[in-house]
């Protein structure tokens, strides 16, 4: 017997492992009755898997990736990937601009020419801009000479939050990414909303910063909470984290102010399973004129800056979901200052936020994408993303009587959930 025992490569170990999580979903979509995976606009599937199947389908996800990037030299995978990814952004903004999507018949499809008289676009720019799309995806030719949808055109047409994201991606996203180090030149030391990217991409066109454009302009301020709806979709950001990441069941009639809470999304995930809590939703005017309260839930809407003294005094809960992100540590401290005057002895401050782990501890395609949001965080708000060390400076920094009392990341969740006591 031979004591060399050969070696598996990374490669075949990947292999395995996509055969392995794939012959587990294909036989979830054979026993369930779904379609097989395609990118028909029928086949896609549209409600989540239950969780075992999920990690099957990530597992799947994040082994197909690491493979076809190790397929790759070097020289392509740190020039000629990455230059397709930003001319990407071309199309999409032809897409968003043109409305392209809802000018395709849901079911059917239509001529380039007569897409092109529809938009007013000519006829050989709107071949160009699809047909990059139809290679990544979006829109197909079944018919030569003829557009009709695939699953990722047809969500475009049927869901304005996706065409939010889509718009926001496109104008206000890709610009200040190309801003961003022209940002760090300028103001290497940030720690203010108004020294970032996104500031030197509007070129003079803006009122100070993100948030104040936001309140100038009503209809970019709907399309933010429309983007923040179109990330809750994501399995590592779904809303179904926040139910899972605190034990709302067992604070009872508790009052809970939702602090910077959009449209009310989370507030009514929270509603819908847990009837007895009652919600205050709170967020600037221009956000909170998208929102609508919902029948038979105990949510409200209130306009507050939350750098202002709290008005909503003695609550049991302060919830914070995706906002100290957005904002350089010392107005981290500033907001939670503001809440001090308005907490009872044991009121609690809830954080959903991440928190970074190190380098390498996440998988890799979640890591991407903290690493991403990090780097947009401090390019939009010379803001960030946190590690745990960063936290309790912040809340140590606010005030010595917040305690930390538990840290948790729900399975398969992005975000990370911190429960703060207030000790006085
Ligand atoms: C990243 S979004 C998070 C929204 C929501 N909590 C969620 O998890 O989807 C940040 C929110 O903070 C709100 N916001 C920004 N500045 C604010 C301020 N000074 N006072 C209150 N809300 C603010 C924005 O309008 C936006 O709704």
């Amino acid at each position: 017997m031979s004591l060399i025992t050969k070696r598996t490569s990374r490669v075949a170990e990947l292999a395995a492992e996509i055969q392995h999580h794939t012959a587990l979903l294909d036989t979830y979509h054979e026993e369930s009755g779904r379609l097989p995976l395609s990118f028909d606009p029928q086949a896609k599937p549209r409600t989540p898997y239950p969780a075992d199947v999920e990690r099957s389908r990530a597992a799947a996800v994040e082994a197909s990736t690491e493979l076809a990037e190790l397929l790759e030299t070097p020289e392509v995978l740190v020039t000629q990937n990455q230059l397709l990814v930003s001319c990407e952004a071309v199309f999409h903004r032809f897409i968003y601009e043109f409305d392209v999507a809802r000018k395709v018949p849901l079911i059917g499809d239509i001529s380039y020419l007569d897409l092109s008289t529809s938009i007013g676009v000519p006829e050989h720019a709107v071949k160009r801009m699809i047909k990059l799309a139809i290679a990544n995806r979006i829109f197909c030719e079944a018919r030569r000479g003829f557009v009709s949808h695939s699953a990722g055109s047809k969500v475009i047409a049927e869901h304005q939050y996706i065409r939010d994201y889509e718009g926001a991606y496109v104008e206000e996203i890709i610009p200040t990414s190309l801003y961003a180090i022209n940002a760090m030149k300028k103001w290497p030391h940030a720690d203010s909303v108004e020294q970032t990217g996104y500031v030197l991409s509007r070129q003079g066109d803006t009122a100070g910063d993100y948030w104040k454009d936001l309140g100038r302009e009503p209809d970019r301020a709907r399309r933010f909470a429309g983007m923040m709806q179109a990330f809750a979709q994501s399995d590592e950001l779904k809303l179904a984290h926040v139910v899972d990441g605190f034990d709302w069941g067992a604070q009872g009639k508790a009052k809970i102010v939702d602090l910077g809470g959009s449209t009310g999304d989370t507030a009514f995930v929270l509603a819908e399973r847990y009837p007895e809590l009652s919600i205050v939703v709170q967020d600037l005017k221009s956000t909170l004129a998208g929102a609508k309260g919902q029948a038979g839930m105990d949510v409200t809407f209130m306009e507050h800056d939350f750098f202002d003294a709290q008005p909503v005094k003695n609550a049991d809960i302060y919830f914070f979901r995706w906002i100290f992100h957005d904002w350089a540590d010392g107005k981290c401290v500033s907001i939670l200052k503001a809440l001090i005057p308005a907490l009872k002895l044991g009121a609690r401050v809830v954080i959903m936020d991440a928190v970074l782990p190190q380098v390498g501890a996440l998988p890799n395609g979640m890591e991407r994408r903290v690493r991403v949001f990090d780097v947009m965080m401090h390019a939009l708000f010379a803001a960030r993303e946190r590690e745990l060390d960063d936290w309790i400076s912040i809340f140590a920094e606010a005030d010595e009587r917040f305690i930390l009392e538990a840290v948790r990341q729900p399975e398969g969740s992005r975000l990370s959930v911190m429960e703060w006591k207030w000790s006085a």
